[in-house]
């Protein structure tokens, strides 16, 4: 598999409190990957860390087979839009394009001109002045015409209303479709990523919980619905469970067909899936009772 982000037990520390520990995890290339998971996940951490923003207090890191470790040759490669979408308020939007040219070798001035035209952004605007989806689209613009192989997005869209939000994606996935590179993008809102990525990753207290495809995922988790049962056989992957008095709900991951008739059968979709993780993080129950085909 080629790789874009390998972490081995991976760790950032701030004096006495870890904010990413134990964090191991492999995302391949050619994917926009959703990221999430509850607050003080370590999302930011390690987004920071893999765009060399930040350097491993214990563990190893390679990013697209380099350290990540604020050398030239490696920033070329990795584009970063922070959370807060930053950008100088006192330069204009044309000083801004300016500035990434200087700073950047392989930077796409067509490609940066094209699309603040195609926005409609008067160049001479300070960023200042601009509002929060034009800035998110700014600072955009300025990672994509870094023209990287990887572009790291922390929670760019978070602050925006929903026009906003879809348009700031629909510029990013035709941006992916041009240029091809890879993306890794956090966010808390399933909805956008259900629209965006074709990778998700789970992470919670700095261990990832699910990874993988998007459509394999929600091909293998299946909510199951029938008479109450506490458990389940001890080799099924019980992903959440949730009990009335008469009934059961039991969320598992399985890649076999399910036939037991005393349970109704339905599909997740990805924000299910998320919250199913996000309930009970980790937990594998264990007992009796589900007729699985293998
Ligand atoms: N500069 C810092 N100093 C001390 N602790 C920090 C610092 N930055 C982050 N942390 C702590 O590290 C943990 C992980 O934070 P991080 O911002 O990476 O989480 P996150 O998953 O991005 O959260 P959110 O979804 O709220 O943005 C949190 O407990 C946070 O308080």
């Amino acid at each position: 598999m080629n790789s874009v982000l390998v972490a081995q037990d991976l760790g950032k520390r701030y004096g006495r409190r870890w904010a990413l520990r134990d964090c191991s995890l492999e995302i391949p290339a050619g994917h926009v990957v959703g990221l999430v998971g509850p607050n003080g996940a370590g999302k930011t951490t390690l987004l920071k860390l893999a765009a060399g923003q930040l350097v491993p207090s214990e563990g190893r890191l390679t990013v697209l087979g380099g350290q990540p470790d604020g050398s030239a040759s490696q920033l070329a490669k990795v584009g970063f839009v922070a959370q807060d979408t930053p950008a100088y308020s006192g330069l204009s939007v044309e000083e801004h394009l300016r500035l990434g040219a200087r700073l950047n070798p392989g930077w796409d001035a067509e490609l940066a001109r094209d699309r603040i035209a195609k926005l409609g952004l008067d160049p001479r605007q300070r960023a200042g002045k601009l509002s929060g989806g034009q800035r998110a689209q700014l600072a955009l613009t300025l990672g994509l015409a870094k023209r990287p192989e990887l572009l790291i997005l922390d929670e760019p869209v978070a602050s925006l209303d929903p026009l906003a939000r879809r348009e700031f994606l629909q510029g990013l996935m035709e941006a992916v479709v041009d240029h091809d590179f890879s993306v890794v993008l956090s966010s808390h809102l399933v909805s956008d990523l259900e629209r965006t990525c074709d990778y998700l990753i789970v992470l919670i207290g700095s261990r990832v919980q699910v990874a993988g495809e998007v459509d394999k995922l929600l091909s293998t988790h299946h909510r199951l619905t029938g008479p109450r049962r506490d458990h389940l056989p001890s080799d099924q992957h019980v992903v959440s469970a949730t009990h009335t008095d008469r009934q059961s709900t039991f969320v598992i991951r399985t890649d076999s067909p399910i036939h037991d008739p005393s349970w109704a059968v339905t599909q997740l979709t990805l924000e299910d899936l998320v919250l199913a993780y996000m309930a009970t993080p980790g937990r594998v129950h264990a007992g009796p009772t589900l007729e699985v085909q293998r």
